[in-house]
């Protein structure tokens, strides 16, 4: 190896990370140094040095690249929320769609990518709608909001993010003065002891509405009245709800939100659509641009008010409403109860009656109706977490035959995986978009359309059955047909139904991901990785186990 740590080289910036970090070369050895832009000359001192590549602090700029900017945030590099403050808009948003397209490219194996250009905004800060500040103390032991430093659970004390409306930080303001004059301890994370764990505000754009949401490491809150007299005078403030969460786990949100005063919901308008939304419910953070991502999937969508369209991971239902203006039928599916109690009133608010919605995973509640009921669809609509869809889900999607899919997704790695999976089985990547939901940071959203593929066109050949010259025995026919017949694609579904009948007991669609990879098998997702996971997934049985390795051999899979 030729560097170590605490060595200091001067290096230039040759190209980003995903990440964010910038990439240079010190005499062959590859460098990440975070809060550098390509471009830029760094002097840079080594803080981990690993046989091949190494990481590095920024000690100083020798000689700012051209695409370089001064941070608007005093205090950008401490915080882990902004890494690309430093770079030029218009440099981050080629920096989105590059990393759109590699990754279409590398995990996709797309050789083209039918980009169009990504869609930027005109003002980059101030537009997010919901901020969510960890509360601790201070060395003093001062309760004190703000952010995680980059990568640690460290408060930085911030009461104005850029990102976030200008309201936000009168509304901290009040509660920090609540707690200190009602003696309401902060929490904290080593003892797991003290009240407060964080504050979640959100904000109706078109509304000028405000919700707060106290995070709270107990069952009740104290000093309610005084809380109220706090809050409830700045303009727009509509209700204030706590959850209640006493788990030493990183998820910040308890199970449920209970009111303390006023509504439990604010209200905010995407186009001509009217929403309610409660504080556990999933909205899109950035209502400026959901609006043009929405417009995006609806051109994609390509709807003549005939269609039958499926939304899975509706949310609230704020794209199932967007297209249900323009279709016959939508039927949405979502995980959270409470987002779909908000999808229906949101529907009623409306005037809507042509969305129906479901509680359940999107791939238990699609096979099951498919396979029950049929139901079909001529467009479907996914828009997953950032774990992207399960592989039982989209086999259905494949089954039913839609028209198009229109997949909106928040991570192009997951994204590319699952296109990947598509595109084998009868789709084409027909158009791809990025749009900027997440200014001044690494992540992008993207909007892609498959369309069924169809045959290109069709011959006519005639042709002869029978004995004899210039005939075709029919005898070969039926021998060459079974030669070229396709084998049958073992699905999860087929597994399961096998190992009912054979053994009597069914098996989780988890549990043959999980003996699948153990057996090194072609895997396109990871069941298992589920970010939100409450409680460790169990594993199955040594019974479950053979059980499905028989259906696998059955299968000739393995
Ligand atoms: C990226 S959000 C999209 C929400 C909505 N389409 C929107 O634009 O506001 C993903 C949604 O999927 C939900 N979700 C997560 N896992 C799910 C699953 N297995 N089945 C159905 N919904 C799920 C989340 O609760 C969240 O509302």
């Amino acid at each position: 190896m030729k560097f170590q740590k605490n060595d200091v080289v001067i290096i230039r910036i040759e190209d980003m990370s995903q990440t964010g970090e910038g990439i240079g070369k010190a005499d062959g050895y590859t460098l990440f140094v975070k809060d550098t832009v390509i471009g830029d000359l760094a002097e840079v001192k080594i803080v981990k040095a690993k046989k091949n590549y190494g990481f590095g602090r920024l000690m100083r700029i020798v000689e700012p690249s051209g695409k370089r900017v001064v941070p608007v945030c005093p205090i950008a590099r401490q915080c882990g929320g902004c890494q690309l403050q430093m770079l030029d808009y218009g440099e981050q948003l080629r920096f989105k769609e590059d990393k759109v397209r590699n990754d279409l490219m590398r995990i996709g194996g797309f050789e083209d990518v039918p980009m169009e250009p990504i869609i930027g905004m005109e003002q980059p800060f101030r537009y997010r709608n919901k901020a969510q500040f960890p509360v601790g103390c201070d060395r003093e032991g001062k309760a004190v909001a703000g952010f995680y430093a980059g990568r640690t659970h460290t408060i930085i004390p911030c009461r104005d993010c850029v990102l976030g409306a200008e309201a936000n930080g009168e509304i901290l303001s009040g509660i920090l003065g609540w707690m200190e004059e009602n003696h309401i301890p902060a929490y904290d994370e080593m003892s797991g002891e003290g009240l407060v764990r964080h504050v979640l505000i959100r904000y109706g754009f078109t509304t000028g509405e405000f919700m707060v949401c106290l995070v709270i490491n107990g069952a009740g809150l104290p000093a309610k009245k005084a809380l109220i007299d706090k809050l409830c005078g700045i303009e727009g403030m509509r209700g204030i709800t706590f959850s209640s969460n006493t788990r030493r786990t990183n998820v910040i949100m308890g199970d449920k939100d209970q009111k303390v005063w006023g509504d439990g919901y604010i209200t905010d308008h995407i186009g001509k659509v009217k929403y309610q939304i409660s504080p556990l419910s999933f909205y899109q953070v950035n209502p400026v641009q959901t609006k043009k991502l929405y417009e995006t999937a609806l051109e994609y969508a390509g709807l003549t008010g005939e269609e039958t369209v499926w939304d899975l991971y509706c949310g609230i239902g704020t794209i199932s409403l967007f297209l249900a203006q323009r279709a016959k039928q939508v039927y949405g599916v979502e995980i959270v109860p409470q987002a779909v109690e908000d999808a229906r009133r949101n529907a009623e608010l409306n005037g809507i009656e042509n969305a129906e919605f479901y509680v359940g995973k999107a791939e238990e509640i699609l096979p099951e109706l498919y396979e029950k009921e049929k139901v079909r669809a001529d467009v479907i609509v996914v828009d997953p977490p950032r774990k992207g869809c399960e592989e039982s889900l989209l086999e259905t999607m494949v089954q039913m035959k839609p028209e198009r899919i229109v997949y909106v997704s928040c991570d192009p790695a997951t994204l590319a995986r699952d296109l990947k999976y598509l595109c084998g089985e009868g789709y084409e990547m027909v158009r791809v978009r990025g749009v900027d939901q997440f200014p001044m940071t690494v992540h992008v959203e993207t909007v892609v359309l498959l369309s069924h593929k169809k045959p290109d066109g069709h011959i006519n050949v005639k042709v002869e059955f029978g004995e004899g010259e210039g005939k075709v025995p029919l005898d070969n026919i039926a021998k060459r047909a079974e030669e070229y017949k396709p084998k049958e694609r073992v699905t999860y579904k087929m597994i399961k139904e096998y190992i009912e009948a054979k053994y009597g007991f069914k098996v989780h669609t988890a549990y043959i991901a999980e003996v699948k990879r153990d057996l090194g098998l072609p895997m396109y997702d990871a069941p298992n990785a589920v970010e939100e996971l409450k409680q460790p997934r169990k594993h199955p049985t040594a019974e479950k186990v053979e059980a499905i390795k028989d259906a696998l051999k059955h299968f000739e899979v393995i």
